[in-house]
């Protein structure tokens, strides 16, 4: 049998924290370990669900009956055997009541309702997380919560505040332990989760309901992201990213101003509503820039991981689709990792097959084109075919230069496929590369144009 993929991201998460404490007892970390993680899942489980209910969302999917009955099996042979038979009662109570052996409605003992019911105070609040602005996630929300669910863990309580609650925090993911496949989320589950009061879900649902990168997930998407979503408060003046560094999470701003700076430049401004971080994240690269707080901020982290696996393959789609092609772009070599990013944003799909003209001479000129695959002709009335198109070559760049009519036709010989850019992207998005145009403009009318 071949791990899940959840289930390979749990063992890469416990490697790092063997790696990160090296414990000299291994199999005693690893036994507190897994217990602690259940804890953990559980109890968020259970809190995530009864708040999200209150706001009208459900955030579980139920479990197909074969994984719920296999876990059952499981947790009926190892836990309770090597644990002893009371000990199921009152601890790890699988979120899926009506079929866990140990859920205290399958034995008649719950009394709360939903499919939370059983072991956990289903509605009480999660406690706020109280840590440094960007310092590692708090541990302190096991306090008062433990406290209330005192009964529901006495087994356990001995150890609970003393492991960290988010013995994850300052992980970095080795980037070839990722998984990416966009679209395909089985059953995974982030890396983490992280609680959320009431009002955090409510400005969380305002924050990134409205965010295009959002508004493009599925619903199980949606509830994985709000799952991992952290919120996080940095002052004025806060460096929330170095240029250089390994990227771990990407940013939503809730609300302030943020800057970027490269090398010391300004180069950028972003408010409430936008994001940033993502360039590490999808690329694997080092920061492309410094993120400073302009002023205070309130913004919602989302680690790499969930980050890769949920919002790249959706939200992000483009940026990988076009990745490869504007690299390969002999013309675009002048772009910045951002600016190659915000271009394959603006960019669309057409295909041609052989003899079908892409643009024709004298018409009004509406895009630029970049050529993926395939081949073309370049005609001009009176003179014939004057020239020959391949990959990685573009066209189309001098009607919008110069605000001229098509100065010739193109004709794709070949099956072709070429990725087009709108004038309004054309002239925002080229940057440097527009200089390049300029001067290599066939029919000398753009060189007037180009910067001395
Ligand atoms: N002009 C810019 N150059 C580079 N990064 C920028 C720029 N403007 C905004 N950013 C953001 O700054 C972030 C720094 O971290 P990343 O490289 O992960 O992702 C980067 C972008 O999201
Ligand atoms: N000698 C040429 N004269 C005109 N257009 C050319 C020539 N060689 C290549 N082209 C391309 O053909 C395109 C036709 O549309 P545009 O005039 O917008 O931009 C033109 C150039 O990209």
């Amino acid at each position: 049998m071949s791990l899940s993929r959840s289930q390979k991201i749990e063992l890469e998460l416990f490697e790092a924290e063997v790696n990160r404490h090296k414990p000299a007892d291994f199999l005693q970390f690893s036994a507190n370990y897994f217990n602690k993680r259940l804890e953990q899942q559980r109890l968020f489980a259970k809190r995530q669900e009864s708040v999200a209910e209150s706001k009208g969302v459900v955030l579980f999917p139920q479990v197909s009956e074969q994984e719920s009955s296999a876990a059952a099996d499981l947790s009926k042979n190892d836990v309770q055997e090597e644990q002893g038979d009371d000990l199921a009662d009152v601890t790890f109570k699988s979120p899926f009541v009506g079929q866990d052996p140990h859920s205290t409605s399958s034995s008649q003992k719950g009394s709360g309702q939903g499919i939370f019911k059983g072991g956990f105070n289903v509605g009480q609040e999660a406690s706020h997380r109280a840590g440094s602005p960007m310092g590692p996630r708090s541990n302190d929300d096991s306090g008062d919560d433990n406290k209330n669910n005192q009964s529901q863990f006495k087994r356990h309580t001995g150890n609970y505040k003393s492991l960290p609650t988010n013995f994850n925090a300052e992980r970095r993911t080795s980037v070839s332990a990722e998984t990416f496949q966009p679209g395909s989320l089985d059953n995974w589950t982030p890396p983490y989760y992280v609680e959320k009061t009431p009002e955090q879900l409510d400005r969380l649902f305002k924050a990134v309901g409205g965010n295009f990168l959002f508004n493009k997930l599925d619903t199980d998407s949606k509830k994985l992201i709000i799952n991992a979503l952290e919120e996080k408060r940095v002052d004025k003046g806060t460096e929330i990213i170095k240029q250089g560094d390994e990227g771990d999470f990407f940013y939503v701003v809730e609300k302030g101003t943020v800057d970027f700076f490269v090398n010391h430049h300004k180069v950028n401004t972003s408010n409430a509503g936008s994001s940033f971080g993502e360039l590490a994240l999808m690329y694997n690269s080092p920061r492309a820039s410094t993120v400073i707080a302009q002023t205070e901020c309130v913004l919602w982290a989302l680690d790499r991981l969930t980050f890769r696996k949920i919002l790249l393959g959706s939200s992000f789609q483009k940026r990988l689709m076009y990745d490869e092609l504007l690299k390969n772009m002999p013309i675009l070599q002048s772009l910045t990792t951002y600016d190659r990013a915000k271009l394959a944003d603006a960019l669309d799909t057409e295909y041609y097959e052989p003899g079908q003209e892409i643009v024709r001479e004298g018409d009004v000129g509406e895009n630029f084109y970049l050529i993926e695959y395939g081949e073309c002709d370049i005609s001009k009335k009176g003179q014939g075919v004057i020239n020959h198109l391949n990959a990685h070559d573009y066209f189309g760049e001098i009607a919008l230069l110069n605000d001229l009519p098509r100065q010739a036709t193109v004709t794709a010989t070949k099956r072709t496929k070429v990725a087009t850019l709108g004038k309004s992207g054309f002239q925002r998005l080229l940057g440097p590369a527009v200089e390049v145009l300029k001067l290599n403009d066939p029919t000398g009318k753009s060189r007037g144009l180009a910067a001395a």
